[in-house]
């Protein structure tokens, strides 16, 4: 986001067909929220496409790429590393510490699809829990993001978009911001 922490979301694992909409939402999400990119597997084809696409139409920055090796980039990462599991601590718990021992650096973090090898577990430095119960990537990433950025990702603004969004009550209403108007 526009302030002094790096954040990159890695997608690891993805069933093509199965994981399509979840990886594409994991993406989508992670710019929404204050990422600064995603890495998806690289048989995740139709995820980055999209969320390239979107980003292309309601702004950036945000980087979306591939990879041939998710767990080698986690091992590999150079810069602080969150996993996001059902079995972690609480992010309430760990949350500030993420924050304090991130400034200035590059946060990874990590959602799965299936199960996760252990070697991410060793490899990260926290295992964070949104809940000890099983539900979404897509929720834990929403909420830890929006932890961790202490809710200012929800005002963010984008750059070089070719449609936003105003807000209204009742409707839909899309504009094309113009050159002189402040992005
Ligand atoms: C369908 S779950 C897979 C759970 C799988 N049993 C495992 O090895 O963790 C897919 C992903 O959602 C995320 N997830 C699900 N529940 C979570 C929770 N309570 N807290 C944090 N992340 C969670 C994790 O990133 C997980 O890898």
């Amino acid at each position: 986001m526009q302030d002094d922490r790096s954040v990159t979301v890695l997608r690891l694992g993805h069933r093509p067909g199965r994981d399509d909409r979840m990886t594409t939402h994991v993406g989508l999400t992670a710019r929404a929220l204050g990422a600064d990119e995603v890495i998806f597997p690289a048989n995740a084809t139709d995820a980055l496409e999209t969320t390239r696409d979107v980003t292309e139409r309601f702004g950036g920055p945000f980087e979306a790429r591939p990879t041939d090796s998710p767990v080698g980039d986690v091992r590999g990462w150079d810069g602080p590393v969150v996993h996001l599991t059902m079995y972690g601590e609480p992010v309430q718990e760990r949350v500030g510490t993420i924050q304090a021992e991130s400034v200035g650096q590059d946060l990874l973090v990590v959602v799965g699809s299936e199960k996760v090898p252990f070697d991410v577990y060793e490899a990260a430095d926290w295992n964070v829990g949104v809940t000890n119960q099983p539900h979404s990537e897509v929720a834990a990433l929403a909420v830890f993001l929006d932890r961790y950025f202490d809710g200012r990702e929800l005002d963010r603004t984008f750059e070089n978009a070719e449609r936003r969004v105003v807000p209204t009550a009742l409707g839909k209403e899309v504009t094309e911001p113009t050159d002189s108007e402040p992005e």
